[in-house]
């Protein structure tokens, strides 16, 4: 075991100098100016491990300053240099993979072959952008008139600011940073209370990566300072974009912050993502992808099944093999080699779960399964919990659960799935399982969502554009052009040609 300030490490690392409790401002690591520190705790035991710097809006001049400086320079950096960097990071994060899967299962709480799962997921972004750098290019054209010629130019915008969730820390800091690292602005990284220190070990590895001092920089903060620390952020006026993934009712107040300096924005936000499975699915197919899906980080996912409609001809079926797999579930500590779900990341998590369960059984759902929190060692741990009879007026079917809670309803008609699933102000991600072309096209065509599962529950990947509609939020991150697109201005030049 090692130490970190005055905590013992309920863990060993190969690499110990990845550990990292301060903040990352301009190549250095710093404290807050008020001295402040706040507490990192394992969701598997209740306990903390490790502080880290609480900034707050005194803290945000310094950092904000730090990449304005670097960005003077760094947008003038040849697209290769970038994409070299971004490739020596990559390498750098893969070469680290185990040690970074440990403070994820120790911040997260996610079982450890999750945690790979994330920084393989992670590392296609840094892959991508890398690759993204050069791509960025513009058009030349002959205009209507045609002694004219015109030219697009793409800049990229100044400074951006990531706010980042603590679900996937490490996979929403580098869909975020590759891009905007690859178009040429800077960035600064709030990472969430829970998950500093994955955070702050990418900030490590940039800067061992070659980026110059500033084009990362990393504030951390409590829960507490958080919103001060993020309106700073949202309203210095050095920063020209900022990329959230969160909450929708925290989304709808940075749009609000940022539109009165007119701020470039990407909000990433709540889910509340449907799954049809239909009669002529394959079973085998649905349950293992819907069932990798929903249990995955303990349902802890934007994108998760947050409603499972089955039609009525298999629903018995699906419902039974359903409760026999998740049954089988091993809830633990992400350390530990039998767990296949670990805790919830926060207490709050257990909370709202319960009740979400409560509303629902208050207004007529039925509980197969689980329902409770676990009291073990300490930890965040929830069961795997199983819910028909649900109905739209129950806040589980309007709100996004986070937690590893299952709700099934039975539908007789496409028609009549759809217009449920649709039934919904978000419009991030919808699944459906079904062997019938047709079906799959107009359901393709009809779902109101941004990203469509067909026959699949995992449609993530840095290639393709991730983002939703409705209030799950706007912009893209990840993809083709797109993704790079929301760190760029587009500028249009005009020549007339004599002669
Ligand atoms: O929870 C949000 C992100 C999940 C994903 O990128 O697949």
């Amino acid at each position: 075991m090692c130490s970190m300030g005055k905590y013992q490490l309920p863990f060993k690392l190969n690499n110990p100098d990845l550990l990292r409790n301060e903040s990352f401002v301009h190549g250095s690591w710093v404290k807050s100016k008020s001295g402040k520190t706040f507490e990192v705790v394992d969701p598997g035991t209740g306990q903390p491990w490790a502080e880290c710097p609480t900034n707050d809006a005194s803290d945000v001049d310094d950092a904000v300053k730090s990449s304005y400086e670097c960005f003077g320079s760094y947008r003038k950096i040849s697209p290769r240099v970038r994409a070299q960097m971004l490739f020596k990071w990559d390498s750098l994060i893969r070469e680290n993979k185990e040690d970074i899967a440990t403070i994820l299962v120790y911040e997260t709480g996610k079982p450890r072959a999750e945690a790979y799962g994330e920084i393989d997921y992670s590392t296609g972004f840094t892959w991508w952008f890398a690759g993204e750098a050069e791509r960025i290019q513009g058009t030349v054209f002959t205009p209507a008139l045609p002694d004219r010629r015109v030219f697009t130019i793409k800049q990229p915008l100044g400074v951006a600011a990531a706010l980042v969730p603590w679900n996937f820390p490490i996979a929403m800091v580098l869909r975020k940073a590759g891009a905007a690292l690859a178009a040429g602005c800077t960035m600064i990284v709030k990472p969430s209370p829970e998950t500093p220190i994955s955070v702050l070990a990418l900030a490590y590895l940039a800067d061992k990566a070659g980026f110059p001092k500033g084009a990362l920089n990393v504030l951390t903060t409590d829960l507490n300072k958080t919103p001060e620390l993020s309106e700073a952020l949202c309203r210095h006026p050095l920063i020209k974009k900022v990329s959230f993934t969160g909450s929708t009712r925290v989304g709808k107040l940075i749009a609000k912050i940022c539109s009165d300096n007119l701020k470039k924005v990407t909000l990433e936000l709540g889910g509340n993502c449907p799954v049809l499975i239909f009669d002529d699915a394959n079973i085998d197919q649905a349950m293992g992808q819907i069932f990798a899906l929903k249990y995955r980080h303990a349902g802890q996912a934007c994108i998760t099944a947050n409603r499972i409609y089955v039609q009525s001809g298999i629903f018995e079926k699906f419902l039974e093999r359903w409760n026999a797999e998740s049954k089988k579930i091993v809830v633990g500590h992400g350390s530990d080699k039998a767990t296949t779900m670990g805790p919830v990341t926060t207490p709050r998590g257990i909370q709202k779960a319960l009740a979400l369960v409560q509303d629902a059984k208050s207004k007529g759902a039925t509980v197969h399964m689980g329902g409770n929190k676990i009291s073990k060692n300490g930890g965040y741990f929830f069961e795997p919990t199983v819910i028909t009879g649900i109905k739209p007026d129950m806040d589980i079917t309007k709100e996004e659960i986070f937690a590893p809670v299952c709700t099934f309803i039975k539908f007789d008609t496409e028609e009549e799935a759809v217009k449920a699933a649709n039934d919904t102000s978000m419009g991030l991600a919808s699944y459906c399982f079904t062997k019938n072309v047709d079906r799959m096209w107009r359901l393709f065509e009809n779902l109101e969502a941004g990203m469509i599962g067909m026959n699949t529950g995992n449609s993530s990947a840095a290639e393709s554009p991730f983002g939703g509609i409705k209030q799950s939020g706007y912009g893209k991150e990840s993809g083709k052009d797109v993704a790079v697109a929301e760190y760029l201005i587009t500028k249009t030049g005009t020549f007339t040609l004599e002669g």
